[in-house]
Order: C-alpha cells, then structure tokens, then sequence
C-alpha cells in the first residue's frame, strides 16, 4: 500500500497531478453505445445534448471480431463529435482480456485529451485499479495530458465486493463504481438469467392465518416480493461515500419494461447512488427523471436550510422536526439540485417555480 504521503504523487514523471476531490459533474445517465455500431455511432452527436455522459463501450455486447473496429470507431466519434459539456467515457475490456492492454495504448495517445474517464470491468481488488492507475500515469506523460483521466470500477465479481471498500480507496483517480448485476449474478452463482431487477421468486410469505384454537389455519397467505441487488447497492455506496467517489446502478436488460426499470432506478437514487446506465434510448429519460430530485422535495429542502439559519439547532415545520442531521440530508438535495439545475434550464425553472411556490405558503 502506498504511504498516505505518496498517495497524491504522480505516478510516472511528467504525469499530471492526480485529482484531490472527485469533481461533481452531473451523471444521471451513463450512456452506453458501440463505437463500431454505424447506426449507433451516428446517433451520438443528436445524444451528446440529451445525456450527461456519454460512454463508448468496448467490452462485453461487442462481439469478439468487431474489438478493433469498437475501438477505431471511438477515437474517429471522439474526434468527429462536439460533446459541449457532456462527459465522454469509455468501457475497456476486462483486464484479462487480449484486447485490455491496446485499448489504453490506443486511446490515451490518440484521444486521451477527451476522455474523461475509463470504466474498468470485472475488478476483483485494488490491485487492478494499481494496475490501470500507473499504466495510465506512463501514458499521460507520454502524451503530454495536463489532465488525469479517472477511473471508475464496475462491481461484478464476488471477490470484487469482498474488496470494495480497497477498490474504492485504491486511488485518488477513483472517480466512482458501478454495479453490475450481470456479471456478478454469474460470479455469485445465482440462479438467475436477468440484467438487473427483481425475480418473482425472491420473496418472503406472510404466517399462516391463525385458526380459532391458535394453531395455523389454511387461509391465503400473501408473498412479497424481495430485493436482490440492496445488500451490495447499499455494501457500494458505503464504499463510495467513506471515499469521497460517487456510486451508480448499472444496467437494466428489460428495455421494454420501461416500469420496472424506473423502480430499479429509483430505489438506488434513494439509497445514494448519483445515476445509471442507459442501453436503449428510451432509458436516457427514466434515468433523467429518477436522478433529478423532484421540485417539490427540492422546495422543501430549501425550506428547511433557510430556517436552520447556521444549521444547529431544532425548529418545527408542517408539525415536523428539523435539526441538525435533516438539515444535512437537505443541503445534499439541494446541493444535487444546484448542480443539475446549472446544466439543465427546464429543470432549474421547475426548481424555481417549486421554491416559489413552497415561499409563498
Ligand atoms: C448486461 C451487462 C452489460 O454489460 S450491459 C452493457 C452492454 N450492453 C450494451 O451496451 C447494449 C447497448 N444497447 C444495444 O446494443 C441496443 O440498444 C439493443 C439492446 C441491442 C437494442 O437494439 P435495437 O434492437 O436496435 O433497438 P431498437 O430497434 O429499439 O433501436 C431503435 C434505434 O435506436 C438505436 N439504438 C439502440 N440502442 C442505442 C444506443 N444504446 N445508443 C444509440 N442508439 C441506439 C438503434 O440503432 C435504432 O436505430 P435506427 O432507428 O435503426 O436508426
Ligand atoms: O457489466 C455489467 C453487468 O451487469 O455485468
Ligand atoms: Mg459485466
């Protein structure tokens, strides 16, 4: 491990100096297409104003003989398309892949300038981030970036979550994870063949009714249906906030079930996460919809921090405490609101309205 001294030096001489704070740069929607797709590649410079980031995926759903011409068609999208303030990622292969290795070697020379970070599949431990992290420090000094590129994990291997907490500390590059649930769901050995979401089978029953002697009677007994990804979205976010870096649910398969992929998004918005990935167009907007804070809670928040004054303290609002510890959680809505709101007219004006709206009651 490096000392705590170390930890911000460059990696290799004449590398930029790595990040102190993981800049917040709006990410609701991380999304996903195939450089070497022409349909796909085509569509990116109408997406580029739609999305917050942009991510050229060279790993899995790129068929093995289509690699170099994924790869030749991010850097040619990279060159060719006006991103404005839109993030452009990309997806490497996995580390212990043919391809991993020329991946770097072509797009830190060649595009390295625009990317702003490299999503790293099927980390098992923090030493694949080391790996990744001084290989792209020798690149950058190569290539003469003044800017470090980050890196962001996806958390799909078992042995992955038993280390995230070191993953997500590895490096100061370490600009969030994700969580893949198809790739860990085969990791784990669970019997499901689903990207993302519930199962049916996944649920407790309710007691049998009593019969009139106390004793279990035959009545109904309702199920419902349980949460197969909250231990690891919520294990990740831990990870994630004691580390400073942002967390993301992943991928949703069901494309056409557009209601069932707005309650996987939500419920990770809930639990903290910042965004998830888009694979489909039609995901672009659940996803903006679900990672934006409603006006409402965003009035309320904003009710609240104005009357805490310097924030201590305990008041009464609607017949509900406030003190210390809510007001924290509502300068996070608020903060996020901020945020979005300065990259997204539409919603700063819906803010607005709300603020006004809740000031004037
Ligand atoms: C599971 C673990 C993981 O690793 S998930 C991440 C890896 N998977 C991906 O990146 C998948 C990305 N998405 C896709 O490949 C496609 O959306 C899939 C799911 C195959 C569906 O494609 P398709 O059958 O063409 O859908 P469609 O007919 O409804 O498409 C309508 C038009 O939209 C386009 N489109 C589709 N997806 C994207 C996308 N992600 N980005 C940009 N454009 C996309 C299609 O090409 C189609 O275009 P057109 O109207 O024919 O010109
Ligand atoms: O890469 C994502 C996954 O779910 O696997
Ligand atoms: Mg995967």
């Amino acid at each position: 491990m490096r000392s705590a001294k170390d930890f911000f030096r460059p990696l290799a001489v004449g590398a930029p100096a790595p990040v102190r704070e993981v800049p917040f740069r709006p990410s609701r929607m991380i999304h996903f297409f195939d450089p070497g797709n022409e349909k796909m590649a085509a569509k990116v410079p109408s997406l580029a104003p739609q999305v917050d980031v942009l991510l050229g995926n060279l790993e899995d759903a790129v068929p093995a003989d289509r690699k170099e011409a994924a790869r030749a068609g991010l850097v040619k999208t990279a060159r060719d398309v006006d991103f404005g303030d839109t993030q452009l990622w990309t997806r490497i292969n996995s580390l212990d892949s043919p391809w991993a290795l020329d991946d770097l070697l072509t797009l830190v020379p060649e595009i390295g300038g625009k990317l702003d970070v490299v999503m790293v599949p099927k980390v098992e431990g923090a030493q694949d981030i080391h790996y990744v992290d001084r290989l792209l420090a020798q690149l950058e000094a190569k290539a003469g970036l003044t800017r470090p590129i980050l890196v962001h994990a996806i958390l799909e291997t078992a042995a992955g979550v038993a280390a995230v907490e070191e993953i997500a500390g590895a490096s100061p590059r370490m600009q969030g994870i994700s969580l893949g649930p198809a790739d860990l769901a085969a990791s784990r050995r669970m019997k499901t063949t689903r990207v993302g979401g519930g199962h049916p089978d996944y649920l407790v029953r309710a007691d049998p009714p009593a019969s009139g002697g106390g004793a279990a009677g035959d009545g109904p007994r309702p199920t419902f249906q349980q949460d197969l990804w909250h231990y690891t979205i919520a294990r990740m976010v831990d990870a994630c906030a004691a580390h400073g870096i942002l967390p993301y649910y992943g991928p949703f398969g069901d494309i056409q079930d557009t209601t069932a992929c707005e309650d996987q998004f939500r419920n990770a918005f809930l639990l903290g996460c910042v965004g998830a990935w888009s694979l489909h167009p039609v995901q672009i907007g659940i996803a903006k919809r679900v990672f934006s804070p409603s006006p409402q809670d965003v009035a309320w928040a904003r009710r609240v921090i104005a009357a805490m004054g310097d924030g201590t303290g305990a008041v009464m609002i609607d017949g509900k405490m406030q003190d210390d510890a809510t007001y924290k959680q509502c300068l996070v809505v608020a903060d996020l609101a901020d945020a979005l709101a300065a990259r997204d007219p539409e919603l700063a004006a819906a803010y607005a309205a709300a603020t006004a709206g809740e000031e004037a009651r």
